[in-house]
């Protein structure tokens, strides 16, 4: 999905998911190419206004729900709330506001409470405005893209933070016999997975839940595997909101990362 669908309340909760993360990129690249900002000043200026349009939206248009977003102050009575939407306005905000960069995100995820009182991600989508795509979480079949790291070069490939690689990249490198490759923005990295740019995603040291929700259930729609370093299942909507770290990989290469990184 690329260009926006007309927000109106009657669409699905993916189908919202995926319109919002869809205009809010719009926004933002509007924001990029005309404010005149750049660097933090435009990070800033990103962050600002699309966390005001999702803001705005989500209340004309599911007013019941609670929001959790990584630029609004935490209202605690979502931990009350039987859906919550989880949004991180723009994910690789320090490559946003550099010039040419494409690797980052809009993330809308929303997380619902089951019958039993245990919630989880029920529907989400990843937007990467600068290539002018959307990936929303249905099984539809995502074709292999080019555009967010460089050429394939024929060994398999784990992306990884630029500014915070884990400790265990080399190793889990080395377990697959993969390169490393950079790339700004979770959500970017997720879809780059998503996207056969890369087979794995792993990441530790820090991140919150805002950071990869959306990813998350983007990813594990198109059947990758997403959990924990340690193998445990990602728990969102949580009173302390830090996520520290995931894995998000082709199926058959979780148990090797897993194995690595407890080596
Ligand atoms: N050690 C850490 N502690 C806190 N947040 C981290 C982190 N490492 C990465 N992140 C967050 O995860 C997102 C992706 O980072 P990276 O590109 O380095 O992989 C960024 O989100 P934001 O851009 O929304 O702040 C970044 O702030
Ligand atoms: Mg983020």
């Amino acid at each position: 999905m690329a260009a926006s669908a007309e927000l109106t309340a009657e669409l699905s909760d993916v189908e919202l998911s995926a319109a919002l993360a869809t205009a809010a990129g719009e926004l933002l690249n509007t924001v990029r190419a005309e404010s005149g900002l750049s660097g933090r000043d435009l990070g800033d200026a990103g962050d600002r206004q699309s966390d005001d349009f999702l803001q705005e939206r989500l209340a004309g248009l599911r007013p019941g729900d609670a929001v959790l977003s990584e630029e609004s102050a935490d209202d605690l009575a979502r931990l009350e709330a039987s859906r919550v939407w989880i949004v991180d306005p723009v994910d690789g905000t320090r490559e946003y506001g550099k010039s040419g960069r494409r690797d980052w995100a809009v993330h809308v995820a929303l997380w619902e409470r089951g019958e039993d009182g245990a919630g989880s991600l029920v529907a989400g989508a990843v937007a990467l405005p600068a290539l002018g795509v959307t990936y929303a979480s249905d099984p539809t079949p995502i074709a292999p893209a080019v555009g967010l790291a460089p050429p394939r070069t024929g060994r398999r490939r784990v992306v990884v933070s630029g500014s915070r690689p884990p400790v265990f990249a080399d190793t889990v490198a080395a377990a697959l016999d993969a390169e490393l490759v950079s790339v700004g923005s979770a959500g970017a990295k997720a879809m780059a997975v998503v996207r056969g740019e890369a087979d794995a995603y792993v990441h530790a040291g820090g991140q919150y839940e805002w950071d990869s929700a959306a990813p998350v259930v983007v990813a594990r729609a198109k059947g990758l595997w997403c959990s924990r370093i340690d193998g445990s299942p990602l728990i969102y909507n949580q009173r302390d909101t830090y996520l520290p770290d995931l894995i998000v990989c082709r199926t058959e290469l979780a148990q090797s990362i897993l194995g690595a990184i407890r080596a």
